[in-house]
């Protein structure tokens, strides 16, 4: 049997980096998700085989080795979701090394990492043949880390004793609350390992889906009343989660008054944000005056995110473009490249936006749309292999 499980991206509104200090953000999943599929191997087969399709890597440890590094953890223990100690994530980097890992995607290394402490944590050391594939772009902050740990743990969870699903069900399904809960806690764990210190915001909207807002660990849901619509544009320019949220974190070590201010700042953006598309609009003129708002908030949120030293000339051009169209933008995610957000009222004609999307692909940057608000975290079985 084959186990898949699919989890969504994202896309932050309002208050990416803020959420990091526990003021309050705003994000929704969108329909692009990461599938990660694992089909147990026989026990007398003494492999754990990993393929990343997205950046081209293959991996494969015997079951025998993976025990002989990390057999003192005493895993599985999939119904408590455990933190990685840094002295393990050198054991996991000995396993990651003895697999020579190219220089030129060290970056990536984390992810694998994260990897495999889910599967040893939440599965132990069963031979099994592991595959990954994602709609997203890596890296560029629509959440890819997170749809990888929500994916990843999800179908882990399906194969252990702590989850109990009708396996004969057909097509996708969805865990219940207590379940996704779990699945969300051990990405979380994930997250941890690839960001850092991640405020737990992207592992949430990934499991759970919709509209949500978070502060401080807790997230609320949101029931958007608006029918949003965003231009994503991906400019193409890699960048690091982690590096950018240490860089945040060092700035209010240097200007903590400075720097309470503006997340301040952000955390009224956020709240108004959602009591904006809470709103039901009563007709045209209040939906278009509420589009504006929203323009607005996004373009102060920018500000503000530009003076955390998160923006990137790259990202100052999408703003420029779009604003010529006199359309609003922001950057999504952690900043510093990656994917940048251009609100997209309802009164606007496809041609303007042809039109914008023309002009941001002359830079190199790619244009494109989502569904935002959509299910979260599924998983569906296949008797066939
Ligand atoms: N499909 C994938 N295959 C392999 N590794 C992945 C995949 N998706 C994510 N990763 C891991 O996640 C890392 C990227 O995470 P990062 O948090 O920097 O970006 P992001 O999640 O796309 O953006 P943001 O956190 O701003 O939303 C990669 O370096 C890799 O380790
Ligand atoms: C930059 C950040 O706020 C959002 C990344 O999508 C980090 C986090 O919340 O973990
Ligand atoms: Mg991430």
């Amino acid at each position: 049997m084959e186990v898949t499980a699919r989890a969504p991206g994202k896309i932050i509104l309002a208050g990416e980096h803020a959420v990091v200090h526990g003021y309050t953000a705003v994000a929704s999943s969108i329909d692009l998700y990461t599938v990660f599929s694992i089909r147990l191997r026989s026990e007398d087969d003494d492999t754990v085989k990993l393929t990343l399709n997205d950046i081209g890597l293959d991996f494969s440890w015997s079951v025998r080795r993976i025990k002989e590094v990390l057999s003192h953890l005493g895993s599985p223990f999939s119904s408590t979701p455990t933190s990685c100690s840094l002295e393990t994530i050198k054991s996991l980097a000995t396993l990651v090394d003895e697999q020579s890992f190219p220089e030129t995607k060290i970056g990536l290394a984390s992810g694998v990492y994260a990897f495999l402490w889910l599967y040893t944590s939440i599965l132990g050391f069963k031979p099994a043949t592991v595959t990954v594939s994602s709609e997203l772009p890596v890296g560029a902050g629509l959440g890819s880390s997170a749809a990888y740990c929500v994916s990843l743990s999800a179908a882990l969870l399906a194969l252990s004793d702590s989850v109990k699903l009708d396996v004969s069900q057909k097509g996708w399904s969805t865990f219940n609350e207590t379940e996704a809960e779990l699945v969300n806690k051990w990405a979380f764990e994930g997250e941890k390992i690839i960001h850092g210190r991640p405020s737990g915001v992207d592992n949430s909207v990934s499991t759970f889906g919709n509209v949500i807002k978070f502060k401080s660990g807790v997230m609320t849901r949101v029931n958007s009343n608006m029918p949003l619509r965003m231009l994503i544009t991906n400019t193409k320019v890699g960048r690091d989660t982690k590096a950018l949220v240490a860089n945040v974190s060092a700035r209010k070590s240097r200007h903590p008054d400075a720097m309470c201010s503006v997340l301040n700042a952000i955390e009224a953006i956020s709240d108004e944000w959602s009591t904006i598309i809470q709103s039901h609009a009563v007709d045209d003129l209040y939906l278009s005056a509420n589009e504006e708002k929203l323009g607005e908030l996004m373009e102060m949120n920018q500000g503000l995110l530009l003076s955390m030293g998160v923006s990137h000339a790259s990202i100052e051009n999408v703003l420029q473009t779009s604003m010529k169209y006199k359309l609003a933008s922001k950057l999504t995610g952690a900043g510093g490249g990656g994917c940048v957000l251009t609100l997209l009222p309802t009164h606007i004609s496809g041609e303007v936006i042809d039109k914008l999307v023309e002009e941001l692909g002359s830079f190199g940057f790619q244009s494109f749309t989502a569904g935002i608000g959509g299910k979260g975290v599924q998983i569906s079985f296949d008797h066939s292999s």
